[in-house]
């Protein structure tokens, strides 16, 4: 019998030694470089017509552009595991591979840690408004004026997603002496809560002097923080985005910046990617980062090794280990025992 056939798409940086032992049991293509028109004329050409899973990620949008609906439309019949680099996969079409029962897997958990760290790392910064002090060192000004920040003890941090990196952020902000509100799609058990308190989405608003975004950009979740929402927050409140921009309507953000109602912002994640709207970039109370949530060694490595995972596991046992949300409870997606993290 012939291997089975797995294309991998854009570049591995900690397993290519892992995706050539691949080879023993696949038949292996790469479209490691290149562009999404070229993609295209392969996939047309059949050059892929017998690939039956395949690797991608977020960077990956950057060779073959969104599995959109063109995109999916194109894929070879008989093309069953998208197994997709990052927690984030809204450059995925869920209809359009549901449409089409292409099973698909993304990588929550592996990334839970490192985009908790950085959340907590943003809001410490954002609270001591660490960009006016760091910046005047470099230019011999020393505290170059730095205002009083502020402590995170004693202080609520509202977390709005209460998934895998929600809670990661939960636990570290309680060893600050935080108290932890939360507003989630529904309730946690006692267990996952791990002490903090379900609130309303207007509770949450209302009560949080720092709030956190952790939760998934969709239709549904877009533009979730804009004027209407910030209103509704505490004068002088702290805005955390370690999950999308598109969560935030970012000229919204900077006109409640502009006017004080928003101390001060940390954020990872901005609207349109690389761009960031100017008006965060000269606010000295927004401390920024390039989406750096997951940048470190020991995860990326554990999540491109998932991904490898869920593709040997989808092909040799027809399941999946990190099934997306949207296909759990699917008749045609079910992974039994299997999708358990
Ligand atoms: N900055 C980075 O580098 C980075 C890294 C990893 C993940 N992320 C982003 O973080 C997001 C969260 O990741 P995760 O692994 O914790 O996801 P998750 O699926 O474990 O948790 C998301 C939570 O949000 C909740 N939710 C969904 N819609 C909601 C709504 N309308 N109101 C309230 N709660 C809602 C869900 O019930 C779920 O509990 C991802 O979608 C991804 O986009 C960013």
């Amino acid at each position: 019998m012939s291997k089975p056939t797995v294309l991998l798409i854009g570049e591995l940086t900690h397993t290519n030694q892992e995706w050539q032992a691949l080879s023993s049991k696949y038949k292996l293509k790469e479209f490691r470089t290149g562009k999404r028109d070229q993609f295209i004329s392969n996939l047309k050409s059949g050059e892929y017509k017998d690939v039956v899973g395949l690797y991608r990620s977020n960077m990956s949008v950057s060779q073959t552009g969104p599995f959109d609906a063109e995109l999916v439309s194109l894929l070879p019949s008989g093309l069953k595991w998208v197994c997709h680099n990052g927690a984030g996969y809204d450059n995925i079409d869920v209809n359009a591979v549901n449409e089409r029962q292409i099973h698909v897997s993304s990588t929550p958990v592996a990334v839970d840690d490192a985009t908790a760290d950085v959340a907590i790392f943003l809001m410490l910064g954002a609270l001591r408004q660490a960009h006016i002090s760091c910046t005047a060192l470099r230019q011999g000004k020393w505290r170059g004026g730095a205002p009083l920040g502020h402590d995170p003890k004693g202080k609520t941090l509202g977390i709005l997603g209460m998934g895998g990196i929600g809670r990661a952020v939960a636990k570290r902000a309680q060893s600050f002496g935080m108290s932890i509100i939360y507003h989630n799609r529904s309730r946690l058990s006692p267990e996952l809560e791990g002490g903090a308190t379900y609130v309303s989405f207007n509770d949450l608003l209302a009560q949080s002097d720092v709030l956190s975004l952790n939760l998934a950009l969709n239709a549904k979740t877009k533009h979730i923080i804009s004027a209407p929402q910030l209103a509704k927050c505490k004068k002088g409140v702290t805005i955390i985005n370690t999950a999308r921009g598109g969560l935030i309507k970012e000229a919204d953000l900077v006109d409640a910046l502009e006017s004080g109602h928003v101390e001060a912002v940390g954020l990872d994640v901005f609207e349109e990617e690389p761009k960031i709207h100017s008006g965060l970039v000269r606010n000295d109370r927004a401390f920024l980062m390039p989406h750096m949530g997951t940048w470190t060694y020991e995860t990326q490595r554990d999540m491109e090794l998932l991904v490898l995972k869920n593709l040997e596991s989808g092909v040799d046992s027809g399941k999946l280990i990190t099934r997306i949300n949207e296909q759990k409870g699917l008749s045609w997606a079910n992974d039994g025992d299997k999708s358990k993290l």
